[in-house]
This record gives structure tokens, sequence and C-alpha cells, in this order.
């Protein structure tokens, strides 16, 4: 098991999901001799997960069952032990794509006004470049898996954290994901030292309280030949001292979105049938039995509603692109 790599079997020392419904999961270490209480009873590591299939239902000491599932960054976002507020994959996704970080070619436009996303993309066939993406601050390193499986086999993530035993955490993690070999953690403060590295990065995301004071330093790891840079902030205020920084430093296309989601609810509405009065086209006797056109007519119709107001403002992001120089 890898979170960049796909196995098909379950084996001793893996990290499994072990699915009890939609609303509860949790990692497991799998272990030789170890078992896992849950609310369906024990399972048992080296009889019920080991040589299992991922994907497998498992049945519990008490007989309820759970199956358990490979794991892969979007379980990981919602089964992490939190250390800090996480990016959740409605940003993740927009932020992997925009930062132009899948294998290939992907071309993105967006509008230029707050608050408005129109994203056109087109993909040419896929080929596996060598990527460099640097980040601060790593936290629970929610985002960090996401772009690992993105770059990896030849990519490479520097992601710099101030916190030690976060920055120490965190690398246990990779190591345990076996995602450490396309990783470096660096324990410096992004702000102050930087991230460690010059003229490298095809990509720069900052996920901190004061992202203006990195940009410099984002400017100065990126490649000659420029790239994209991506600033996440909850507040207006963040944002717009973030984008005079990057406009400061020579960063073009500056553009803040927001990106909500908006589930639909689906319902059966009625909708009323015309009434265009009779066929002319149809003679009628005088003494015919034809039935008056009902007046009240209707048909069942399934059609979604969107919500009124949309709420979950996780944060605003701010994406830039450092020209050739
Ligand atoms: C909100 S968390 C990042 C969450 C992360 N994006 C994720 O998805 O898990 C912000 C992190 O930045 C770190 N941080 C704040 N300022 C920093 C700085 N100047 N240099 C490095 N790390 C910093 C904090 O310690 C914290 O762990």
């Amino acid at each position: 098991m890898s979170f960049v790599e796909y196995s098909d079997c379950i084996q001793d020392g893996d990290v499994a999901i072990v699915y009890l419904g939609h609303e509860s999961m949790t990692p497991v270490k799998v272990k030789r001799g170890a078992q896992t209480q849950t609310r369906y009873g024990v399972i048992r590591h080296s009889t019920d997960l080991i040589g299992q299939r991922y994907g497998s239902k498992v049945t519990c000491s008490k007989g309820g069952w759970v199956y358990v599932l490979h794991p892969t960054p979007e379980l990981w976002t919602v089964n992490l032990p939190h250390r800090t507020q996480i990016l959740y994959t409605t940003d993740i996704a927009t932020i992997t794509m925009m930062l132009e970080l899948k294998p290939g070619s992907v071309v993105c436009e967006s509008e230029p006004q707050l608050l408005k996303l129109h994203i056109i993309v087109s993909v040419s066939p896929v080929f596996i470049l060598p990527v460099c993406v640097c980040v601060s601050g790593t936290g629970s390193g929610s985002l960090s898996h996401a772009i690992l499986r993105t770059i990896a086999p030849t990519g490479h993530l520097h992601t710099v954290e101030f916190h030690q035993q976060r920055s120490e955490k965190v690398l246990e993690e990779f190591k345990e994901h076996r995602v450490d070999h396309l990783v470096t953690v660096r324990n410096q403060d992004a702000c102050k030292d930087g991230f460690g590295v010059t003229g490298v990065a095809d990509a720069v995301f900052l996920d901190i309280p004061s992202p203006w004071e990195a940009v410099k330093h984002a400017k100065a790891a990126m490649k000659k030949h420029g790239g994209r840079v991506c600033s996440f902030s909850p507040c207006i205020e963040q944002v717009q001292k973030t984008c005079e920084a990057f406009s400061d430093q020579g960063f073009e296309e500056i553009n803040s979105i927001e990106v909500l989601l908006r589930v639909h609810d689906v319902r059966t509405v009625y909708l009323p049938l015309p009434d265009f009065g009779p066929d002319p086209s149809v003679q009628i006797q005088p003494d015919s039995t034809i039935t008056p056109p009902q007046n009240h007519a209707s048909i069942a119709v399934k059609t979604t509603i969107p919500p009124r107001d949309v709420q979950g403002h996780t944060g605003y992001l701010t994406f830039a692109t450092k020209p050739r120089t």
C-alpha cells in the first residue's frame, strides 16, 4: 500500500480505511497480532485484514460488517487527525488544477473578478514531467497528500512548517504512507527563511496567516521560466495585502476566487398541461361522445432545486503567475 500506488491486498504495515457507514470511517494501522474495536465488534488484523483484498466486506466479532478501503488523499482528508484547520477536497481540486499540477497539459482561464469562477479546461495526451512544488504551512498534511499523489512518481514537494511537533508528525505520516521519497519537510519560518530551495519550483502554495510576507521567498523558490502560485486566506483583508505583494513582486494574472459547493435537492414538481383548445383538424359530430379536455391536467416531472443560500465559506484562493525572467 502507498498513497500514490494501488495494491490489491492488505499487508502488514499498511494504513487501511475502515468504513462503518456514510458518516463513519476510521484509519487503521494494520499490524499482525493487533485488534481494532468497532461498534460491530473486534477486527482481528491477522485473520480479518492481512491478505484480504482492499474493498472486502469484513465481518466483525459481533456479526456486523465493515468495508476495508484502500487509502486515498480524499479519504485521508476526511479521516486524518486534525492538528490544525485543514483544506478540503473542493478547494484542493481547484488548487491542483489551477496550479497546473496534473501530468499533461491543462489550460485554465478564470475571470478576473472576485467571487466568480469560470474555467475552461482542455487536456492533451498525458506525459509525465518532473514537477517541483513548495508549500507552507504543512499543517495536518491534508493538501500535501493530494499534491503528492498528483506529482508522483517524478515530482517533489518541499513543505515548510514552523511548528516543530507538527513538522515531525507529518513526516512520520508521510513515511507510514510510503510517500516520504517524494517530499522534504523543513521546520522553519517561511516568512523569514523561505522554502530552503532556489529556482526549482514549478508552483508554490501558501496557507499561512501572513502570506504577503512570504511572497518574495515564493518568487525566489520558483524556476526562472516562471510558474504558478496560490495563496489561501479566510479573510478579504489578507487577500488584499497578498494581491499587492504579488503585484509588487512582478507576478501577473492575479485572480482571487471562492469555491462554493451547491448541493441541489431532487424534487418532484407537477407542471400543468397547457390547454390549446379543441383540435381543429378533428371533425366533431354533434352527437359524438368525445370527452372534453381536462382543465387542470398536469404531469409529474423530476427536477433539482439549488439552495437559496450557500454556506460553508472556507477561504479565498488567490492565484498568480510568475512570468519568465
Ligand atoms: C491552516 S494550517 C495549514 C493546513 C494545511 N494546508 C492542510 O491542508 O492540512 C497552517 C499551518 O501553517 C503554519 N505556519 C503559520 N505561519 C507559518 C510560517 N510563517 N512558516 C511556516 N509555517 C507557518 C502553522 O503552524 C500551521 O500548521
